[in-house]
């Protein structure tokens, strides 16, 4: 327990500053478990603030937890899944490769509707009760021959999770981006597009956007382009991966152009590592907000350490910067933890951690949401400065 206790032990200098205390050594399933349920217990009594949060950056298949693949593996033991295939653990590293490859052990445990509603909701849920208030999730419709799933069926069963969870009185409010795999090529991209459009006008508002993602080293963003237009043109909102790797520069100079509403990582955009000040001015003139995700950079090796990590050259400039986590699942991460990396890295104060999340209000996809959102978190501040 002490061990347990120690792992997630943070504390606040004069400054207000999270420090962590001490980081585990390895933490297996179990451990792992038992300290989601711990740390969400020391936050809720340390960091209030870490209760108002939003979510903006987060694939369906790659933010399934723990108990959540227990159950699918439950269903399918012919599969002979492990743990180990679909997660990277604390202080492991894997390329991005890699990364792709747990991934599509993932999806073979998630193939059928059932499994679509139970993945969507659970993970819904446990936003929830990580504090985001509002959630973008975002994932790619799949067809399965073997189970019948169509892509139309897969894209209703997440907006069946969502109105669910809903009804249930889950407490946040979530939105849906259809994630177009960059992989499968423009005539899928143009299917996606038009699924997505259909989805914006018969879903009363849950079907906001599209996201652009997929292993960036596959294809080029060139032959998308029609497919991403007719979606900006059709009143979708656009997120795109951009310059996740170092060769994707021509490539995001040419997407920069459409322009995104947000960008995913962008990784490589500035000219210290390798992109552009041309790329900067682009994104800096239409302040498109950037989705930065440390853990998942660090240990898809992106970026080779966090204190290396880009969020520092984007929030010293003042441009939009916002948390977020990727894949918690596969990274075994939550976004308290992101928000705990970033003040421990970068020396933020709770206010400057405030200030991040309240922020990113202005970069969701939901304008008919952030007045509430904004008085719900003006609500909230009280009771962090009261500490
Ligand atoms: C794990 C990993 C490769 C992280 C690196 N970052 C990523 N970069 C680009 N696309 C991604 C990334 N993480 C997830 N995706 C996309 O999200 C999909 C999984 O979620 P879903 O099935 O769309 O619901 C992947 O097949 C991929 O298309
Ligand atoms: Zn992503």
């Amino acid at each position: 327990m002490v061990f347990i206790l120690a792992y997630y032990c943070f504390c606040t200098d004069e400054r207000g500053t999270f420090r962590r205390l001490e980081i585990a050594p390895k933490d297996g399933p179990d451990l792992c478990r038992s300290t989601i349920f711990l740390r969400s217990w020391l936050i809720s009594f340390d960091f209030p603030m870490m209760s108002s949060k939003e979510e903006l950056h987060a694939h369906l298949n790659g933010s399934v937890s723990f108990s959540t693949i227990e159950k699918l593996v439950a269903r399918k033991p012919h599969l002979n899944i492990e743990h180990g295939m679909t997660a990277i653990r604390s202080g492991q590293r894997r390329t991005l490769d890699e990364c792709f490859q747990v991934l599509k052990v993932i999806h073979q445990l998630v193939d059928t509707e059932e499994d679509i509603l139970m993945v969507a909701k659970d993970v819904i849920r446990e936003f929830a009760a990580d504090g985001v208030k509002y959630l973008e999730l975002r994932s790619t419709p799949r067809k399965e021959k073997t189970t019948g799933m169509t892509k139309r069926r897969y894209v209703e069963t997440v907006i069946e999770a969502i109105r669910q969870c809903k009804n249930e009185g889950v407490d946040i409010e979530v939105r849906f981006l259809v994630a177009v795999d960059r992989r499968n090529g423009a005539e899928v991209a143009m299917e996606t597009v038009k699924l997505a459009e259909d989805f914006m006008l018969s879903t009363g508002g849950l079907v906001v956007g599209l996201d652009l993602s997929g292993d960036p080293t596959v294809g080029h963003g060139r032959d998308l382009l029609p497919a991403l237009q007719k979606a900006k043109n059709c009143g979708l909102k656009l997120s795109l991966h951009l310059s996740e790797v170092p060769s994707q520069a021509d490539e995001s100079e040419l997407l920069l152009n459409i322009p995104p509403d947000r960008i995913g990582h962008g990784t490589f955009l500035h000219p210290e590592v390798g992109g552009s000040q041309s790329l900067v001015d682009k994104v800096r003139k239409h302040n498109t907000p950037l989705e930065l995700c440390l853990t998942s950079n660090v240990k898809g090796q992106t970026v080779s350490s966090y204190s290396q990590h880009h969020f520092l050259y984007w929030y010293q400039m003042g441009h939009p910067s916002v948390i977020c986590t990727d894949d918690k699942g596969v990274f075994c991460t939550d976004l308290s933890q992101e928000y705990q990396l970033a003040a421990s890295t970068f020396n933020l104060s709770q206010e400057d951690m405030w200030t991040l999340s309240q922020k990113a209000i202005d970069c969701t996809f939901a304008p008919d949401l952030q007045q509430q959102l904004h008085q719900k978190w003006l609500e909230l501040r009280p009771t962090l400065f009261q500490l």
